[in-house]
């Protein structure tokens, strides 16, 4: 579905390559994890995909198209077999819900009457039913990321490109979009999704290909987000011993169950108005554990000015978690 061979892309003359002979091949229906540092090639092999960036060198296959013989009249028509989702969602904030999702079927001329009946139903699939008419700015973020996927989900491509989806959200709201991210892919759609979030890697157990420096490093059928693995390879698949601290976040995070969204629901309102993470204790089945592993990578991507809205009580929580994050990867680093 998604083909790269020997692909390479610099940006500028002399500069280093930001992808340097990368291969990759994704079959249709795969749902895949592109996880390295900041500024190692994954958003560029994003943007190569949808065409938005030519490659030095190499080729690139994506539904079947053979990029570098496709003409510029039919980028469209692939851009239309690929939706895409970004970590700032990205909304028109003068639009309602209902439009957000209805515009990207008018402007590719699809019939009122089709708009009618699908734009209900995707609402509906992603949890947003009886919020039609809210704007962006009345939404909370897990929210608002839910209307951007239903909105590159609404013409059903094959494809689904998400660059950090989850960068703006609290860990238990990036669960839930996960799990609409693992529902879309279950209907056959190809996911790849850029992350530097290590939790939810290691929870999805999904296939993990890092780049570093713009190479391809690692492609591991159901891998873990970094080198733990490696390091210890019987901790590693332990559910309590999971992350360094796992324990810690564990208390914070409600895994509601796959396909249950009034749950999924539930659980993002509740982490909105659960208490910062430092106030609560850990359930003593959850200690966290103590062992020196080395931090994968920072999550150094700053938080999308683009993406704020209004405070909220969510806001203070997401905040409060994002401090937790930086601190606890200073420590670790
Ligand atoms: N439009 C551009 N012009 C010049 N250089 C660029 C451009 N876009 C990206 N780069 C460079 O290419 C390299 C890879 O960047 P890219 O955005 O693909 O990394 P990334 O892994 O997505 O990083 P992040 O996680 O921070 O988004 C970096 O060195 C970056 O500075």
């Amino acid at each position: 579905m998604i083909r790269f061979e020997n692909v390479s892309k610099v940006y500028a003359r002399g500069a280093r390559p930001a992808l340097d002979t990368v291969s990759v091949d994704i079959a249709r229906g795969e749902f895949v994890f592109l996880v390295g540092a900041s500024g190692s090639g994954k958003s560029t092999f994003l943007r190569l995909a949808l065409r938005e960036e030519r490659p030095t060198r190499g080729r690139i296959y994506v539904a079947g198209r053979d990029l570098s013989r496709l003409s510029g009249w039919k980028v469209p028509s692939l851009r239309r077999s690929i939706g895409m989702v970004f970590q700032d969602f990205r909304l028109l904030p003068n639009k309602s819900v209902y439009e957000n999702v209805a515009f990207a079927l008018e402007v590719i001329g699809r019939p009122r009457h089709v708009i009618k009946t699908t734009v209900p139903e995707v609402l509906e699939m992603v949890g947003l039913d009886g919020k039609e008419k809210r704007r962006p700015h009345e939404l909370s973020g897990g929210e608002q990321q839910r209307v951007a996927i239903a909105r590159a989900f609404v013409n059903r491509p094959p494809i689904l490109l998400a660059d950090e989806p989850t960068g703006n959200l609290d860990p238990t709201t990036s669960l839930g979009i996960m799990r609409l991210l693992e529902r879309i892919n279950r209907t056959g759609t190809t996911v790849v999704m850029a992350t530097h979030d290590d939790e939810i890697v290691n929870e999805m157990r999904k296939r993990v290909v890092e780049l570093s420096g713009g190479h391809t490093i690692r492609d591991d059928v159901a891998g873990v987000y970094g080198e733990r693995e490696r390091i210890l390879p019987d901790v590693a698949a332990s559910p309590v011993l999971d992350a360094p601290g796992a324990g810690e976040r564990q208390a914070h995070r409600t895994l509601p169950d796959v396909g249950d969204l009034e749950a999924e629901a539930k659980a993002e309102a509740a982490a909105a108005a659960e208490p910062p993470p430092s106030t609560v204790t850990p359930p003593s089945s959850a200690v966290p554990v103590a062992y020196a592993v080395p931090a994968p990578y920072a999550a150094t991507r700053p938080v999308d000015p683009s993406a704020q809205r209004p405070p909220s009580d969510a806001d203070d929580v997401v905040r409060q978690v994002l401090r937790e994050r930086a601190v606890r990867t200073g420590r670790e680093g």
